[in-house]
């Protein structure tokens, strides 16, 4: 059973047929065709918040906002914000003042730091509207604790937290025992590059060590295959 109190944390992730998530330049590549994005985007609105780790914030600046109008009315609607809130696992702070998560669309941030992250860029970032950061590193490693992480954003109101990687939160998280449900699309390429990023990158788990998955289900979507999975955490 996974450890709690934790939001309900489900990974959605592309990648090509061979695993890589991007190039070995760490490229964004445009893995999901119009289906499937608008799937995620369902995915985002139907959640309270979207989390990526630092990695993905420095190499595609993304915005992490519900794109279709109508889902964004009815989160209104329901008395949400338009935007579920924005969260980077950042333990040094290194998130530009200017990312597109300040920028575009509207709704809370919510950066995710260490004890040893830097007070003046901790304090830069605070100056974005609608921005909190949190620390969340009880022993002073210097890295985000992501098990404290999740009990302090539990304690944010956030039940519902969807992961949009990269490589090492992914891993970080499942090696956490945190992760509830993980949802793959499996794109119509081949990427290849023994350094281009896999859906779990990080240290990896042991032969007798394995973390084991139970289907939910799979589906064709144009030329590639959605697979959602439960995480066995027992
Ligand atoms: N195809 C897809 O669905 C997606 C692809 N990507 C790709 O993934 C790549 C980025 O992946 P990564 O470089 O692995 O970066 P990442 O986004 O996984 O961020 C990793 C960083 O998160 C921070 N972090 C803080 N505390 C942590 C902890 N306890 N455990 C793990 N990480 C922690 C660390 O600073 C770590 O270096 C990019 O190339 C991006 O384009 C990213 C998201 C989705
Ligand atoms: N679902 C999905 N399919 C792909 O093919 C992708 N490349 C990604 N990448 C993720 O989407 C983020 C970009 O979000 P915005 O469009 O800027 O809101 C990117 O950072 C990855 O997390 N996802």
């Amino acid at each position: 059973m996974k450890s709690l109190p934790s939001p309900f944390i489900l990974i959605n992730s592309a990648m090509s047929a061979d695993g890589k998530l991007s190039t070995k330049e760490r490229k964004q590549v445009k893995i999901s065709g119009k289906a499937d994005f608008d799937r995620v985007d369902a995915l985002r609105a139907s959640s309270d918040a979207i989390m990526v780790g630092i990695g993905t914030m420095l190499s595609d600046n993304p915005s992490l906002t519900v794109k279709s109008e109508k889902r964004r009315k009815e989160r209104t609607l329901a008395g949400k914000d338009e935007n579920p809130v924005r969260i980077v696992a950042d333990s040094q702070a290194k998130t530009p003042v200017d990312a597109d998560i300040f920028k575009k669309g509207s709704g809370k941030k919510i950066i995710v730091v260490s004890k040893t992250a830097p007070s003046e860029k901790v304090n830069a970032l605070l100056k974005n509207p609608d921005t909190k950061v949190i620390v969340a590193d009880p022993v002073g490693s210097g890295r985000v604790d992501l098990t404290e992480m999740a009990k302090l954003l539990k304690k944010e109101g956030i039940e519902k937290l969807m992961v949009e990687g990269g490589a090492t939160l992914n891993e970080g998280l499942l090696a956490a025992g945190l992760v509830d449900e993980i949802n793959i699309f499996i794109g119509n390429m081949i990427i290849g590059g023994k350094n281009a990023p896999t859906f779990a990158d990080g240290s990896g788990f042991s032969e007798n060590n394995l973390l084991k998955l139970e289907l939910i289900s799979f589906e064709k979507i144009e030329d590639g295959i959605l697979l959602k999975w439960k995480v066995k955490n027992d």
